[in-house]
């Protein structure tokens, strides 16, 4: 099918403030998501801009625009996992870039650096807002489709990526030599199969060991690893954020999380507590998700680059955060609110 790009569309990848407006763009502490959702496609080319793509890679600007523009179209109106969710991880990759200067200090190669933005931009493309097990548990399409690989989501994500780049006039990569071509799309394949939760906890400590041994930018097992590590930082940076921010992000997610609950209730299934809007609590689960996943993940990023110190600040301050809301929520349970009542209530 043919979605569409009207001119106005491409009209409004012009206009956006310039990057000297807005001087701690490209600081940690920029959030991304209080960025207008209209000027989001001008935002992404002038980070590629600003990142060097457009004039080493030679890409036609009309052709990205309207890839962007697609890209933008193929994310659905779910509570999360839907463009701005993909506008903020794109945000941190070019975060990422800059601020630990991977391409300058040889971590990534330009065409690395390329893959990494693409990937993280597309990484969650017609996302429903629901999980890899309930794929299997729903017998979705998908599941038929991907689940003797596994990671049902991502394949997906990775399949819808192919699918817009080989859209008429999208393919914003065809000025790349042919095994630049080859290799970028290998590289956006491992990046979008990285975001895939599950497959993190069985990578990570190796990843851990390569941090402490000492990263080794020679070695090709070394650089699929930070890869990886770079894909989830960025699919977890909302927990960087300041507290205002994360609060937000959790209402997003368990709104999500919770219609999918709902959901599983209705076909006759015992959602995972976490899914339970009844059962669950958000307090104890984020400080489970922060302290056991989130923070051990940052701690790997800042032994490699020093500067990701901050982040793993930030995680620290949303956990405290966390813990003294739980003060609040324990309170409004006595009163028989659920813990998702409570998040959304203005405190
Ligand atoms: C704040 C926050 N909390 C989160 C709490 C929990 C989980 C989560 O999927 N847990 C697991 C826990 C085990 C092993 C695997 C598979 C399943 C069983 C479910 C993962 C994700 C969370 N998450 C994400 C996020 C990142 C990547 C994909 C999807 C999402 Cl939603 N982004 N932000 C957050
Ligand atoms: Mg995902
Ligand atoms: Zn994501």
């Amino acid at each position: 099918y043919h979605m569409q790009v009207s001119r106005q569309d491409v009209l409004d990848v012009t206009m956006c403030p310039s990057q000297h407006e807005m001087p701690h763009f490209s600081k940690f502490s920029f959030t991304p998501r209080n960025i207008l959702l209209k000027e989001s496609p001008c935002f992404v080319l002038k980070m590629m801009q600003d990142l060097g793509f457009i004039d080493t890679f030679r890409i036609k600007q009309d052709i990205l625009v309207r890839f962007i523009l697609y890209v933008r179209k193929g994310y659905r109106d779910v509570p999360y996992h839907n463009w701005s969710h993909a506008f903020s991880v794109a945000h941190f990759a070019y975060l990422a870039l800059k601020n630990f200067e991977l391409v300058e200090k040889g971590y990534f190669t330009q065409l690395e650096a390329l893959a990494y933005f693409i990937s993280c931009l597309c990484h969650d493309i017609d996302h429903r807002g629901t999980t890899n097990s309930f794929q299997q548990q729903s017998n979705s399409v998908l599941a038929s489709l991907y689940s003797s690989e596994g990671s049902v989501m991502e394949r997906h994500h990775l399949s819808q990526t192919i699918c817009t780049l080989n859209t008429e006039g999208c393919n914003f990569l065809e000025s790349l030599s042919k095994d630049d071509y080859v290799k970028c799309l290998d590289l956006i394949k491992d990046m979008i199969l990285a975001t895939d939760l599950a497959s993190h906890y069985k990578i990570h400590s190796r990843q851990l060991t390569l941090a402490q041994e000492g990263y080794d930018k020679t070695q090709p097992e070394h650089r699929y690893y930070l890869a990886s590590l770079l894909m989830t930082c960025a699919d977890l940076s909302d927990q960087t954020k300041d507290w205002a921010e994360t609060k937000k992000v959790a209402q997003l997610i368990y709104a999500e999380f919770f219609a999918q609950g709902d959901l599983e209730k209705k076909m006759g299934k015992t959602p995972a507590n976490m899914m339970d809007r009844e059962k669950a609590s958000i307090p104890d689960h984020q400080l489970e998700f922060l302290t056991q996943c989130c923070i051990c993940i940052f701690r790997i990023l800042a032994t490699i680059f020093p500067h990701a110190k901050v982040l793993v600040d930030a995680i620290k301050q949303n956990i405290l955060c966390w813990e003294s809301s739980k003060r609040i929520f324990e309170k409004f349970k006595l009163e028989g609110k659920t813990s998702y009542e409570v998040l959304v209530s203005e405190e």
